[in-house]
């Protein structure tokens, strides 16, 4: 008997089920081939693979291996640490980091603001993956740090953007970036674990304001930022400009680390490209690598080998062609 939820593919590998994204793209609406962002989302797939830059990671210890090996796959280089002092003192070789509240130790409460404050003082670009944000009095103390010195990126599923924007005092009614005083320190919201428990569409509004903040309170020297929302179709904003990227398999959801991959490679990306970009540079690889690692997959454990190597063989052609659709 078959279990209908269950979205594995049996199938032979047929790569002319791919599907064409440009009359995707073009039927719903999506960005036109020539438009200027596709070639800056080429060229930031093509600068990795050349450059080959380093982004650090301080991520959690479930999902760490995945982290490297997709940074690498995608063209990078990784390094994991958990010391301040190792993390710090590496932001002059590593070009960009990823930060993910994962699984969190007593320690981080201290160690993690302060890393945070060494990437404000150096304006040097990170991604947070507010992973659980809304659960636990010590994620929360955390996150609620991070408004003082905020990220380049934020990276998360929907619950994990509707629960930083509210516990940042971002809700709707307060959308134009600015910091207030009375930000709340924790937050109404909270998803099941690691796990979304909204539509990446009910976290637009908190997206968008959350971008906002992030680009008023940034570094002088870079006042730009995303938010990516990662779920069946992704939403990727900068505050003024927001994009549904479709695609990506349900698969993604049965191999831990998905989300957290993402992270890894958007901090790759940002290595080498303004916010913008690398949000949807790294959510259009994850969407076609996603759909090829479906076609050759028998099961998660397939499905995350696949994955790794749709990361590497895309070309950047593939990843600018990905549906991009303009909200
Ligand atoms: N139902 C789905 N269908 C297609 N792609 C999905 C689906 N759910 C998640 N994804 C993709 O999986 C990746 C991880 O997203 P998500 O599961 O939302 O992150 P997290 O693991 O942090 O909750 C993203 O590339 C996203 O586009
Ligand atoms: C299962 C789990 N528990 C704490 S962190 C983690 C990994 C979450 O990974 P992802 O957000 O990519 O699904
Ligand atoms: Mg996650």
């Amino acid at each position: 008997m078959s279990d209908s939820s269950r979205p594995i593919s049996s199938d032979p590998v047929d790569d002319s089920a791919a599907g064409d994204p440009t009359a995707e793209n073009s039927a719903e609406g999506g960005l036109p081939a020539a438009d200027p962002i596709r070639e800056r989302i080429a060229q930031a797939v093509r600068d990795v693979r050349e450059q080959a830059p380093l982004a650090q990671s301080f991520t959690n210890f479930v999902t760490i291996n995945l982290v490297a090996n997709a940074q690498l796959a995608a063209g990078g280089v990784a390094a994991m640490s958990f010391l301040p002092d190792d993390v710090i003192g590496s932001m002059s070789i590593s070009r960009a980091d990823y930060v993910n509240v994962g699984t969190l130790q007593p320690f981080y409460r201290e160690a993690l603001p302060r890393i945070a404050r060494a990437y404000h003082d150096a304006a040097h670009p990170w991604v947070l993956d507010p992973v659980a944000a809304g659960i636990g009095e010590t994620r929360t103390a955390i996150l609620a740090a991070f408004r003082e010195t905020p990220p380049t990126i934020v990276r998360g599923n929907a619950s994990e953007i509707i629960a930083l924007a509210d516990m940042w005092g971002l809700n709707a009614a307060d959308t134009d970036g600015n910091a207030t005083d009375a930000a709340p320190a924790t937050s109404r919201h909270r998803p099941a674990g690691v796990e979304s428990v909204d539509d990446v569409d009910a976290a637009a509004p908190a997206a968008e304001a959350l971008a906002r903040f992030l680009a008023a309170n940034a570094p002088e020297s870079r006042r730009r930022a995303a938010v990516a929302v990662s779920g069946p179709v992704d939403l990727v904003t900068d505050g003024e400009r927001t994009f549904r990227l479709p695609g990506g398999s349900a698969l993604m959801t049965k191999i831990t680390g998905a989300g957290c991959s993402l992270g890894g490679v958007m901090a790759t990306y940002l290595a080498v490209a303004d916010p913008l970009i690398a949000a949807l540079a790294a959510s259009a690889l994850y969407n076609r690598a996603g759909e090829t690692a479906q076609r050759r997959a028998h099961g998660p454990g397939s499905f995350q080998v696949e994955l790794l190597d749709a990361l590497w063989n895309l070309t950047a052609d593939e990843v600018a062609a990905s549906p991009i659709l303009p909200v």
